[in-house]
């Protein structure tokens, strides 16, 4: 019995409370992704720390918290609740709008094609650039509670449209500023290696970022002024080669962040097979990986971290969901928010995972909670409904979950109410009363 104590939150007899997964699982791979954990008619509970403390049958719940207090309880009749979701791969501190670009892609123009003559990149770079740090802020936190209201509860966020200390600073501290101010959870990644800046040669961009830019975040981490968890390279042909990628992911390691990069989106460039190597948490896009590289992520636990919205948007050939999943890779997903894919939605990226990779809908909430948690180093504390865990979740008005994707750009009208440590940070107020179907 759980006694007279008092309690923050007590959702009630959900339709379907997906656990996603139930023994401690780190991740979810091969057969244990495309079987998640479910319970009907469940209750949940979250302590005042914002830890849950019970998951389980509405009438054992009712049982053992009778003479308990709750801050607020929530009916969920004929509701699903889930795990809040988890992008793992946005790039969201930026200034200047590029849709005019959207527009020379649909002509034909390659997103390489803008990127050499300037655009791209580039163009972002200039305008973030000259942009303050308050504005970047301010940017920053509308784009995500954009996120937020989609139903992500934890997001990774990238600096690199600076590429020059001071801007790849002014972003990281961006960041750092929306973690402490903002209900949404954040793991932050260093992507000063993001382009080689205008006026340098990537070895020159290489020797700058180990020689400079490292050492300065290093002395930032340990006085507790910017917390920084990853470290990121766009590893591509006219980019950053093999080579200075290494050097530049090895001198991150070495100063404790975790390596989760950019590989084999645009040439197959041998990326999974360096991510393996260095003991790389994650690498994302792949859509040009190697047989051999998706052999080297499985046995290495490196997640692959698939942008199904960028392969759409520019049209690239679809990375090989299928055979990473039967391989047993570690599949997770992410939205990719950035001006080339102006995505928020990770419901709407686990529609386009299922349609255009060919993932079920159980991979692909899996790869949405707990594997993206897990591509972030953060699956003990998020990314399933397990006691212990941070409550995080998401309350959909439809007795079925798989709603959240079927309803393609419908998590609008369907999210009810999303949550964070057990307090509610979005009640929809547009959510319309819906039946079953
Ligand atoms: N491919 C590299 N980086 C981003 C695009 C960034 C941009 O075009 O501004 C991506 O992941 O899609
Ligand atoms: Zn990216």
């Amino acid at each position: 019995m759980a006694g007279r104590q008092r309690h923050r939150l007590l959702l009630e007899n959900a339709e379907q409370l997906v656990l996603v997964c139930g023994r401690r699982e780190p991740y979810l791979r091969r057969d244990g992704a495309n079987r998640l954990c479910l319970l009907r008619a469940a209750s949940l509970v979250v302590g005042l720390d914002g830890c849950i403390k019970a998951v389980g049958q509405a009438d054992v719940i009712r049982n053992e918290f009778s003479e308990a207090s709750f801050e607020r309880i929530i009916d969920c009749s004929g509701k699903c609740v889930l795990p809040g979701l988890v992008d793992a791969h946005t790039h969201p501190v930026w200034a200047g709008d590029r849709v005019h670009e959207f527009a020379m892609k649909l002509a034909g123009a390659s997103y390489m094609e803008i990127h050499q003559a300037g655009g791209g990149i580039h163009f972002t770079v200039e305008h973030t650039r000259k942009a303050t740090e308050d504005e970047l802020l301010a940017t920053l936190r509308q784009r995500l509670g954009r996120m937020l209201r989609a139903g992500s509860t934890l997001v990774e966020c990238k600096s690199g449209y600076g590429l020059d200390l001071d801007t790849e600073l002014k972003m990281l501290r961006a960041i750092e500023r929306a973690r402490r101010s903002t209900d949404i959870g954040i793991s932050s990644t260093y992507c000063g290696a993001h382009a080689v800046p205008k006026g340098k040669t990537a070895t020159e961009a290489t020797d700058d970022i180990i020689n400079n830019h490292l050492p300065k975040l290093k002395e930032l981490k340990l006085s507790g002024e910017i917390h920084v968890n990853n470290i990121d390279v766009f590893c591509e042909k006219g980019v950053f080669d093999l080579e200075s990628t290494r050097r530049i992911l090895q001198a991150g390691k070495d100063i404790g962040l975790q390596i989760n990069f950019h590989g084999d989106e645009l040439h197959p460039m041998k990326s999974a097979e360096l991510g393996a190597e260095l003991g790389a948490r994650a690498i994302s896009h792949l859509e040009e990986v190697s047989d051999e590289g998706i052999v080297a992520m499985a046995r290495a636990k490196c997640a692959a971290v698939l942008l199904p919205a960028t392969a759409y948007m520019l049209r690239l050939k679809q990375p090989q969901a299928r055979k990473m999943l039967e391989e047993g890779v570690i599949v997770a997903l992410g939205s990719d928010f950035n001006p080339n894919a102006y995505c928020f939605s990770m419901p709407m990226v686990m529609h386009l995972a299922c349609v255009n990779m060919k993932m079920s809908m159980n991979e692909a909430l899996a790869a949405a909670t707990i594997n993206a948690a897990y591509a972030l180093g953060k699956s003990d504390t998020h990314g399933s409904l397990e006691v212990g865990k941070q409550g995080d979740l998401l309350i959909i008005n439809s007795s079925r979950w798989e709603h959240l994707i079927y309803q393609f750009g419908g998590h609008e009208a369907l999210i009810n109410y999303v949550i964070v440590k057990g307090k509610v940070i979005y009640e929809n107020e547009r959510c319309e009363a819906m039946s079953s179907y």
